[in-house]
């Protein structure tokens, strides 16, 4: 029976995985990879081997509620009929939040379980998501180690100045800091740096992770100095259906004079806002784009997602001290050109011009400037994940 790892990745509107295996090479060999996608609307099952051949898919109707849980469900009995074959060593789970206490990836017991428990409401769209996985799998298979890997640790090393906020000291004392976030996304940007440019590795770069959820990176010899997103997955860009950064004294606003409750005014920030609130439409961009030629709401949002990165990445260009390389990925950085195209062109005043052929070709290198330069470079988070279980398998194994 073959080691084999199974690495789970909840997303705000996905269930992604990948199952593992040859854990001894520099890094594990994927046998599968798959995600279900429109949790929560029409959703879909796609599976395909590291071929990139699809071995199974599956679709339900948005009125069959399929959601995370059902996902998993779903999942654990497809990876049944491998049962005779493989031996489940580890799964290795993305976990956004891992607040001041977790820098690096961790065996789950009881207390780890805990402590991550009381950081739910800081990642209402994504926490419970990462944690069921784990309680269902300690409940079922308690012989099998489950590791938890966190967004927030690649982000722990930037300076105190760039994690702070202007808050007096006892609500600063209470881990009210900017933590930050697709920090498993940047790890693997950071660690394709040296093969895709080494003056990228060890130079100057914004990475933008822009997805359901948005953010962006500013890396320095691949290192994290500061980043988009905050104390909590709602701060900085606008995203699929999160406002991104907005004047706290709105959610006042919203409870005084609106009469919001705190829970209907954090639904609307979460769930109603972004590129859904402004379009009226969508969350979806490959939607927006559909409609936005008749839709001057749908046009409206994609305007202000786009504007919005560059005003960010400008200010991420001055921690920098300037740019050498633009690095787009994730749903929509892999696959949207109109959107890299619009960045690129209010990103010019830095040298950056586009490779038209290229962006429509989807890459990897979409700019004609040499330095700076623009890539597209898709995220492999669960490839992190895996790296990070099989590590901490290994590292307490050592210590027994
Ligand atoms: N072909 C495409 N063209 C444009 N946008 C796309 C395309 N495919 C996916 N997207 C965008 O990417 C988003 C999903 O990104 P992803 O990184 O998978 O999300 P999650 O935040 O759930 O991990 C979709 O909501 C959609 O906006
Ligand atoms: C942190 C976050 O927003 O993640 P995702 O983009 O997967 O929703
Ligand atoms: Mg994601």
């Amino acid at each position: 029976m073959r080691p084999t790892l199974v690495v789970l990745n909840a997303g705000s509107s996905s269930l992604k995985f990948q199952v593992f295996d040859r854990l001894d090479d520099v890094d594990p060999k994927v046998v599968w990879k798959g995600q279900y996608e429109g949790l929560g609307q029409r959703a879909r099952f796609r599976v395909a081997r590291d071929t990139a051949a699809i071995v199974d898919e599956a679709q339900w109707a948005a009125e069959e509620g399929v959601d995370h849980e059902f996902a998993l469900m779903h999942l654990v009995t497809w990876l049944q009929q491998y049962r005779n074959e493989r031996k489940l060593v580890a799964i290795g789970h993305r976990v956004v939040h891992g607040g001041d206490a977790y820098a690096a990836p961790v065996l789950v017991d009881d207390e780890v379980v805990a402590r991550l428990e009381t950081l739910s409401p800081l990642a209402p769209l994504h926490q419970p998501h990462n944690l069921q996985p784990i309680a269902i799998a300690r409940r079922r298979i308690p012989d099998v180690p489950q590791v938890a890997c966190f967004d927030t640790a690649f982000h722990h090393n930037q300076t105190e100045i760039a994690t702070m906020y202007a808050l007096p000291k006892d609500i600063r004392d209470r881990g009210v800091r900017r933590y930050g976030f697709h920090g498993l996304s940047y790890d693997y940007i950071a660690s394709v740096l040296e093969d895709t440019d080494p003056r990228l590795a060890s130079g100057r770069v914004v990475a933008a992770h822009l997805g359901n959820g948005a953010s962006l990176c500013a890396l320095s010899g691949g290192v994290s100095l500061a980043t988009t997103m905050g104390f909590s997955a709602l701060d900085g860009l606008p995203m699929g259906t999160r406002c991104g950064a907005i004047d706290a004294s709105v959610v006042f606003y919203m409870l005084r004079e609106m009469g919001h409750t705190a829970e209907e005014a954090e639904r609307v920030l979460y769930t109603q806002s972004g590129l859904l609130g402004v379009s009226g439409l969508s969350n979806d961009m490959r939607t927006l784009r559909r409609e936005a030629p008749s839709n001057a709401d749908a046009r409206k949002a994609i305007d202000l997602f786009v504007y919005r990165i560059i005003r960010e990445t400008g200010s991420l260009i001055a921690v920098l001290g300037g740019i050498d390389g633009l690095i787009f990925t994730a749903g929509i950085g892999e696959n949207d050109a109109a959107t890299r195209a619009a960045v690129v062109a209010g990103l010019s005043w830095t040298g950056l011009t586009l490779d038209e052929a290229a962006n429509t070709a989807g890459g990897p290198r979409i700019s004609s400037s040499a330095s700076p330069s623009a890539w597209v470079i898709p995220t492999n988070e669960e490839l992190v994940i895996a790296r990070q279980t099989r590590d901490v398998i290994n590292a307490a194994r050592h210590s027994v």
